[in-house]
């Protein structure tokens, strides 16, 4: 019998759990929503009354978060509880890269999957549908069944996978507006059950004909699918960028010739200084790695391809910068604007900028960082994290700055690594000014006219064009 859904669960209050449930709340009052962290900082700041400070920033959350928490949106620590009361529980957890044992640097770490089904197999006394809506391998469902079939305490469990598509800085439109939410389930009566509960909770803002029906594993390999080509395009645009320094070609006149052919598109064609974000390295890597199991060994190599040419790009736009500046930047100030890893986001995770900055101090640069949205704690914990060099020659050689303008003061020159708007805006004449000369300027993400920041005097450089 299909069953009304009446409260969800949502285990993790990431960047995907948070807006996501926020949006189900926002969008059905008739549901209760409970997402729950076993993080307990997390999960305060989630309830922060000002909800300028809740954890995640990201354009439009707080006023959906202000008008449904309280009512049946909540954020709390009580996994057990919460567990116990759903009808649909959401595995919403994060699955990094393993940085050990087998599968080290390439496989999924699926070791908080396993304790969330551990954790439902153990607490739950009544029928539950379990929706991954984590990024996983292909055949994750099946483990999870096994263990949440072994609990021998009679509880039904059905499983769907129901990928993720958000991408961050847009999050709240790409939830309130997809282009598809996908929904794989078991092909059984009870799965098609399972699925079409999940398809009446969507069916409350999404229209139906954007609501994809598919097997469970079909819906699991989609999501890294879809990773994959967008992330191919963009390091097939960036390979491009360095011929086209080469060459006295424009890559985005390149970018906007080959994306009129309404076959290739617009979109993902933004020459950058490479792709970052928790999702696309980890998610190919995930590919590349299930495809070698499987001894799918040139599959394994088209895709690895992608990544290393995203490094290379990195690697590229830092090397330029300490060739320019007469092959040293030893002693050097220079001024980075920009760290998470992408505009209208706080998030920093494998953020191009991290990889920039690592590169220029180990060439014994000396930076200041500027970011309007991320912290200068996180900025730290960032490079500490690389390991690369001591916590305090990463606080002698780096400082933070509040401000763009005291940031570029007596710079030799400054890197633009996030398209945050409103460094178009800034003074780039006083900017000039402040900076000594010749005063450098690299832009990685091409926001600025060449026109106008050699006019001011600029020695400027802006990738993809000679
Ligand atoms: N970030 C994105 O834009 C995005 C988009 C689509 C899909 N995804 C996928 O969604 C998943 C979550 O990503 P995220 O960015 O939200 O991660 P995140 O790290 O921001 O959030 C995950 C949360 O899960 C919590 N958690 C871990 N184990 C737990 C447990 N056993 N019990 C309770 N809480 C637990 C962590 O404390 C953390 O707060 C990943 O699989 C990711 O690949 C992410
Ligand atoms: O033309 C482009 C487009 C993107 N990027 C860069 O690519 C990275 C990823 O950007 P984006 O895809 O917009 O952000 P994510 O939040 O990482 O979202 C991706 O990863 C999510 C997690 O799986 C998916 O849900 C989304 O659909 C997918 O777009 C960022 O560093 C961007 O600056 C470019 O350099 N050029």
């Amino acid at each position: 019998m299909l069953k009304e859904i009446k409260n969800i669960c949502c285990i993790g209050a990431g960047y995907v759990g948070g807006p996501t449930m926020t949006m189900i709340a926002a969008k059905c009052p008739h549901i209760n929503v409970n997402v729950v962290d076993i993080n307990d900082n997390r999960i305060k700041a989630w309830n922060n009354p000002d909800t300028d400070y809740i954890p995640i920033y990201e354009p439009g959350l707080a006023s959906l978060v202000n008008e449904a928490r309280g009512r049946n949106l909540f954020f709390s620590t009580n996994v057990n509880q919460a567990i116990q009361d759903a009808d649909m529980i959401f595995i919403s957890v994060n699955t990094p890269t393993k940085t050990y044992g087998v599968g080290k640097g390439m496989a999924a770490d699926l070791k908080y999957i396993e304790l969330c089904a551990r954790q439902i197999a153990t607490v739950a006394t009544s029928d539950k549908i379990i929706v991954e809506k984590s990024t996983l391998p292909v055949r994750t469902a099946e483990a999870l069944k096994r263990i949440l079939d072994n609990t021998g305490n009679g509880v039904h469990f059905d499983i769907l996978s129901n990928p993720e598509f958000l991408a961050e800085g847009t999050a709240v439109s790409d939830l309130l507006n997809p282009d598809r939410v996908l929904i794989g389930g078991e092909e059984t009566e009870n799965g098609r059950l399972a699925q079409q509960a999940l398809v009446d909770v969507y069916a409350n803002w999404v229209p139906k004909d954007r609501i994809l029906t598919t097997n469970v594993w079909s819906s699991e390999l989609s999501k890294l699918t879809a990773n994959a080509f967008l992330a191919q395009r963009v390091s097939s645009i960036n390979s491009l960028s360095e011929l086209c320094e080469v060459t006295e070609a424009d890559v985005d006149e390149v970018a906007r010739a080959i994306g009129s052919d309404s076959r290739i598109g617009s979109k993902f064609l933004k020459a950058s200084v490479g792709f970052g974000g928790s999702c696309f390295q980890k998610d190919i890597l995930n590919l590349v790695y299930i495809s070698k199991s499987y001894g799918l060994n040139e599959v394994a190599d088209y895709w690895e391809q992608v990544i290393i040419m995203n490094d290379y790009q990195k690697r590229r736009f830092a090397k330029k910068i300490v060739e320019t500046l007469f092959n040293t930047v030893s002693g050097k100030r220079i001024a980075i604007l920009g760290w998470a890893f992408k505009k209208d986001t706080n998030d920093t995770r494998e953020s191009a900028a991290i990889y920039v900055a690592d590169y220029l101090l180990s060439e014994q640069a000396e930076l200041v960082i500027y970011d309007p949205k991320v912290t200068k704690d996180q900025i730290f914990s960032d490079l500490d994290y690389l390991g690369s060099r001591s916590t305090e020659e990463n606080r002698d050689l780096v400082e933070v700055s509040n401000s763009p303008y005291d940031a570029v003061e007596n710079a030799h020159a400054v890197a633009i690594l996030t398209e945050w708007d409103e460094f178009v805006t800034y003074d780039w004449s006083k900017i000039y000014n402040s900076m000594l000369k010749p005063a450098f300027l690299f832009d990685g993400r091409r926001l600025l006219s060449d026109e106008l920041m050699r006019e001011i005097g600029f020695e400027f450089y802006k990738i993809g064009k000679g």
